[in-house]
């Protein structure tokens, strides 16, 4: 089977655990390079295919640190490109005899770099050239270069950094102490694309036009002619894309299935139906499974409890569906009808960031919550996993599902969790508590919508608070539950600042909020960005 790598151009990303080398891979994607991360302990005889060029991210470590990561000496056998960004210099300088020392003071913001002019004629390196006399870039570390190693020379420096950037004399290595990847470093991404194309020569193919027929092939192979496909869909904007790209892949041999939990939007379940049944043509079957999971909520607060019985009733009930249709089409092929391959793959719509944090160097980080799916906890089903996003960032899914003719208001469609308004709730979930926020819910996203805010906005969602405050209504005195507003502007959801309303639509929401949702006589807008807050209140 082709995999990936072997079809695109590969830059190999090697991380030592730094918070941006994700960041490296995606500003090579955006390149039109396709990139991929790996830990720096990578044994160079272990990978599959070979990249053209490889990058080491920076690391919270010190190269002299007695645990400090370290690259496979084997990576300067391979004759290809190597760039280190910080961490990844400091290790190429040490591992050809150089010395990395601490620096006086940690250098921590905006640098401005100067390229060194090289040989008799003046010019400049190649992975500088052009870019002006000097430039704005962005350093952060405590460690430098003290001593050049043999055979390189100095392509850049700073004020406070004689060894900025350097190079090999002979082999196309380089270092740069600063952060070429992030976006405080206005050239970096220009600085990037030297390397990855002048230098490692790759191919500007990575699009999403390109994968589309690749992938496509790809999934027909794994399939066979008569492979059967099975696959959770929510509505949200992975499961969609993935849904529609088997879809086109393998046809009616690919089988959606809906849980409806009864914590779901307004008339949600009823919405993607009809925009995959009708809109996308994907089979589709939708299971009311809202009594069994309300049922198994009751009187329960702690949110991960919340999300431990909805993530293993979404198992109980996926499994049972796929029984149901492995036996109807045995039942069918008993009575003569064609046989139909066997329901043999499970399709999930895992992302890259997914496959990053599980793959990254740095190992676990403290579970802050657990984010429940459904896919993902499927242990012991005999289905074998098909995930054709795996290697997308979701910018990327959204490119792909417009390629797919997706209608944008889907595929610009905020995300939502799969445990629902169950973790909007603060308190118990009923029946009664869930129509109160599917109701604001509804209210606050029509009006965002009226007011066009809607694709500036990452996330905007309701909560239900468990508390009751008092007001007047009609001259009467209410004592009725609170909501409150959340809206935030993110990019990857890790890091989220509140969104700036302008005051009348906020206005309006809570005057419709408090008119049209019965129970509620107050309305609050959260202003916490994250951290410290997280985006969801549970
Ligand atoms: N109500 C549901 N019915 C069936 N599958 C679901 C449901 N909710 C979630 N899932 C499954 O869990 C997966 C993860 O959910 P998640 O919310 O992360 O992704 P998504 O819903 O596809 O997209 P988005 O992140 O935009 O909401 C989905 O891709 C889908 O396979
Ligand atoms: O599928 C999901 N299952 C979950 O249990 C879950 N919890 C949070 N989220 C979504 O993740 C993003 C970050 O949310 P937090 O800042 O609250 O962790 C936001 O987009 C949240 O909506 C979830 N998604
Ligand atoms: N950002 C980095 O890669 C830092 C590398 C090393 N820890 C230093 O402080 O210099
Ligand atoms: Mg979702």
């Amino acid at each position: 089977m082709a995999d990936i790598h072997d079809q695109f151009d590969t830059v190999l990303i090697l991380d030592f655990g730094s918070q941006y080398s994700h960041l490296i891979t995606r500003r090579c994607r955006e390149l039109n390079v396709y990139a991929e991360l790996m830990p720096c302990t990578t044994k160079i005889k272990d990978l599959t295919f070979k990249p053209k060029g490889i990058i080491l991210s920076g690391s919270p470590y010190s190269v002299y640190d007695d645990d400090a990561p370290h690259v496979d000496p084997e990576v300067y056998n391979l004759g290809i490109p190597i760039m280190g960004i910080c961490y990844g210099l400091q290790e190429i300088a040490l591992n050809h005899k150089g010395t990395v020392s601490q620096c006086d003071h940690r250098e921590y913001g905006f640098a401005s770099l100067e390229p060194t002019k090289q040989g008799p004629d003046g010019k400049v390196d190649a992975l500088f050239d052009g870019l002006g006399d000097e430039f704005q870039v962005w350093m952060s570390h405590g460690d430098q270069l003290s001593t050049l190693p043999p055979s390189f020379h100095v392509i850049g420096k700073t004020d406070t950094a004689p060894f900025a950037a350097i190079a090999h004399d002979s082999k196309p290595l380089y270092g740069i102490q600063f952060h070429a990847e992030v976006t405080h470093s206005p050239l970096g991404k220009e600085i990037i694309g030297r390397f990855v194309l002048k230098i490692c020569a790759c191919q500007k193919n990575w699009t999403m036009e390109e994968f589309i027929g690749k992938e496509i092939k790809r999934i027909r192979d794994i399939c066979g002619e008569k492979g059967r496909v099975i696959g959770a869909v929510s509505g949200g904007v992975d499961s969609t894309v993935a849904a529609k790209l088997m879809h086109e892949a393998i046809g009616d041999r690919f089988q959606a299935i809906m849980v409806d939990n009864g914590v779901l939007r307004l008339n949600e379940a009823a919405q993607v139906n009809e925009m995959l049944r009708k809109d996308l043509g994907v089979n589709l079957t939708i299971v009311d499974a809202s009594e069994l999971f309300l049922s198994r909520l009751a009187g329960v607060e702690d949110p991960e409890q919340k999300r431990k019985i909805i993530g293993n009733t979404f198992i109980n009930i996926f499994e049972e569906e796929a029984t149901k249709i492995e036996k109807l089409a045995e039942e069918e092929e008993k009575k003569g009808a064609a046989a139909k391959g066997r329901v043999e793959w499970l399709l999930q719509g895992t992302l890259y960031p997914d496959v990053i944090e599980s793959i990254s160097f740095k190992g676990p980080s403290a579970t802050i919550k657990t984010h429940h799916n459904v896919g993902g906890l499927l242990k012991d089903m005999k289905l074998k996993l098909i995930e054709p996003l795996r290697e997308l960032f979701k910018d990327e899914v959204r490119a792909l599902g417009r390629l797919l003719s997706i209608p944008a208001p889907l595929v610009q469609r905020h995300p939502f969790p799969g445990p629902g308004l169950a973790i909007r709730i603060l308190g118990p979930v009923t029946r009664e508590q869930v129509k109160i926020l599917q109701l604001a819910d509804k209210i606050f996203i029509d009006e965002i919508r009226n007011a066009g805010l809607y694709d500036q906005i990452a996330q905007a969602f309701a909560v239900l608070l468990p508390v009751r405050a008092v007001g007047v209504m009609g001259d009467k005195r209410t004592y009725e539950q609170v909501i409150a507003l959340r809206a935030v502007e993110s990019q990857d959801f890790m890091t989220a600042d509140w969104y700036v309303f302008p005051p009348e639509v906020l206005r309006r929401v809570s005057s419709r909020i408090t008119n049209e949702v019965a129970g509620i006589n107050r309305v609050t807008y959260d202003i916490s960005s994250k951290p410290p807050a997280t985006v969801e209140w549970l």
